[in-house]
């Protein structure tokens, strides 16, 4: 035994016995045998000292692997008992044969105690049924296999059944626990079930809480569909409803372009040339005029008295022009206080005076490509008579406060009861606008110049005033028609409607009875001739009278002479008319 090391007291009593025994051995041989020869005695001894050395770490061998075995045995007892889940061996009758640490834990008994208990006892009485149906099942398989395996020549099987049920614990109280289990056969061949048992309260309470989540959820979804459909429902009631509007909106949309489309008609044949009444030649000249002038681009001055009809016969020669669909602008020359009139015409530029806090534009700019109306062009003081003749001579104008130059194509139809000639000669009109405005001057003759036109013009206007106020007027008595056309008429076509406005609503029946008792300014031998402009002064002076000085609006001067408020402002200013 050299360079082995030092062994342990057993192999060195043993090896001390061997030696012992070895000595007696060649005692015994020297006394029986023949003596050995040195060599082979050394032989044997030698082989001797081989087969203990064999024989000794033999001895060490099996004494290592038992340590081996004792320390893995106590590491399996520990890693059992403290196992995360609980494990017990039942008998084919459900007695607790071996359990661990953890089960017992789990059940809340003494490990030493569980041993030798009926597994049922720890069963919930409700769920006893589940475990002896799995238990069943797992033997009765179990033993079938086994037998099949038998005949067949297999050794080993394994039988698993899972389930899921409520175990009571040693106080009473309940837990969710998932058992496996397997069957198996024990040393002494009779089959034993292992189970393996694990707590699983919390996860079947998240299930319960999930599942409740999931059904109140579920229960909102048909909530919040049964409301969806509800709304939708009324939405689709609402879409009908509003498809109904729709067709109802259509319907009067449809009616009111027809009843448009009339009006326009209606407005169409107020101021088509046609709607000049008269068959007097005076009249006729006009329309001749109009049509002869209307598709032409020249400038066109109206002349006339007032209410003769000078802005009718401008509309129609608007209405027969080229520029006809587009605007008729017009400005009221007498109308404006002569400060406005030149921003009327000609616009003006933000800042341009006080209160100018936008730009605006003129009359011109506006009936830019069509045709401006200016009216009672015989008011417009000489400063804008100058801007105006430039206008007309060049296309040209500025705005007020401005500084650019702005070109346009306009037409100007002009009008005017004063006498622009006489105007002239007094100095109060440019001769060289009256030039350029009198290029084609159309004079409609005065109402008491074309007496015969009269009947058509009464005809005309009591149908026109009797339909509008509802009535019906059916005869024009030969008196009344003689009244009418034998009176001088200073207000003209204006006044005629008026007075036959006032017989209309005077009458009651279906007779036209006047209103007015038409008065001729008295004529005649002995009695001294008034001027026609003495006799016009007379008139509006009484008319304000009766009427308490009221120029405009209802009952007012204006209306009774038949007259614009405007012009009737220019007339007094002419005729020195004031209230004293
Ligand atoms: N020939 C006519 N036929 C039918 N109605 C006419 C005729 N002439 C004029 N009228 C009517 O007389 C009224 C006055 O006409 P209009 O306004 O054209 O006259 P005016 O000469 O421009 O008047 P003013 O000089 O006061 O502005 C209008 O209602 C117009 O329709």
């Amino acid at each position: 035994m050299t360079g082995k090391g030092k062994l342990p007291d057993s192999a060195a009593a043993l090896r001390k016995r061997a030696e012992d025994s070895a000595r007696q051995d060649a005692a015994q041989a020297s006394e029986d045998l023949l003596p050995l020869s040195p060599e082979e005695n050394r032989r044997i001894l030698n082989e001797l000292r081989v087969h203990q050395i064999e024989l000794e770490m033999q001895n060490e061998e099996l004494r290592h692997a038992q340590s081996e075995l004792d320390a893995s045995r106590a590491r399996y007892f520990s890693l059992y008992d403290l196992a995360p889940v609980g494990y017990c061996t039942l008998s084919e009758k459900g007695r607790i044969l071996e359990a661990n640490l953890t089960a017992a834990t789990l059940l809340n008994v003494a490990r030493g105690t569980l041993v030798g208990q009926s597994i049922t006892r720890f069963i919930h009485k409700e769920d006893q049924d589940i475990h002896y149906l799995h238990g069943k099942q797992l033997f009765e398989v179990h033993s079938a296999i086994l037998q099949g395996q038998v005949q067949a020549g297999i050794e080993q099987t394994v039988e698993r059944q899972a389930y899921e049920l409520r175990m009571v614990r040693n106080d009473g109280t309940s837990f969710w626990a998932h058992l496996a289990a397997t069957v198996a056969q024990d040393e002494a061949g009779s089959p034993v079930c292992r189970v393996v048992m694990d707590d699983i309260t919390d996860r079947r309470r998240m299930e319960e809480a999930l599942q409740n989540a999931h059904d109140t959820l579920e229960h909102q979804v048909e909530e919040r569909t049964a409301e969806l459909a509800a709304a939708m429902q009324a939405a689709e009631k609402g879409r009908l409803n509003a498809e109904a509007a729709l067709v109802e909106i259509q319907k009067l949309k449809d009616q009111l372009e027809a009843e448009k489309a009339y009006l326009i008609e209606e407005i169409k044949l107020e101021n088509n040339h046609e709607n000049i009444i008269g068959q007097s030649d005076g009249i006729k000249f006009v329309i001749s005029q109009v049509e002869q002038i209307a598709g032409r681009e020249t400038t066109v001055l109206v002349l006339g008295e007032t209410g003769t009809g000078k802005e009718l016969v401008v509309r129609a020669i608007h209405g027969l022009s080229l520029r006809k669909n587009r605007v008729l602008a017009k400005v009221n020359c007498a109308a404006l206080h002569a400060n406005l009139i030149e921003s009327e015409l000609f616009g003006h530029e933000k800042g341009a005076f006080t209160g100018s806090h936008t730009r605006r534009l003129g009359r011109f700019e506006v009936a830019r490509g069509a045709t401006l109306f200016l009216d009672e062009i015989g008011e417009l003081p000489m400063n804008l008579q100058a801007k105006l003749l430039r206008v007309l001579q060049d296309g040209e104008f500025e705005r007020l406060g401005g500084s650019s130059t702005i070109k346009v194509d306009v037409r100007i139809i002009a009008a005017t009861n004063r006498d622009l000639e006489e105007e002239v000669r007094k100095g109060r009109f440019r001769e060289d606008l009256w030039y350029r405005l009198n290029v084609f001057p159309i004079t409609i003759p005065p109402l008491r110049d074309r007496m015969e036109d009269i009947p058509l013009l009464v005809d005309f206007y009591v149908q026109k005033i009797s339909k509008r106020m509802g009535k019906t007027i059916e005869m024009i008595p030969a008196s009344a028609m003689r009244a009418l056309q034998h009176y001088h008429w200073p207000g003209n076509i204006r006044e005629l409607e008026n007075v036959l406005e006032r017989a209309v609503i005077n009458s009651s029946g279906t007779k036209l009875r006047l209103a007015d008792e038409l008065k001729n300014p008295p004529t005649g031998p002995g009695i001294r001739q008034k001027t026609l402009e003495a006799v016009e002064r007379d008139h509006i002076v009484q008319t304000l009278e009766r009427t308490r000085w009221k120029l405009a609006g209802k009952n007012s001067a204006a209306e009774i002479l038949g007259i614009d408020p405007g012009a009737l402002r220019a007339r007094m200013r002419e005729l020195d008319i004031r209230k004293k």
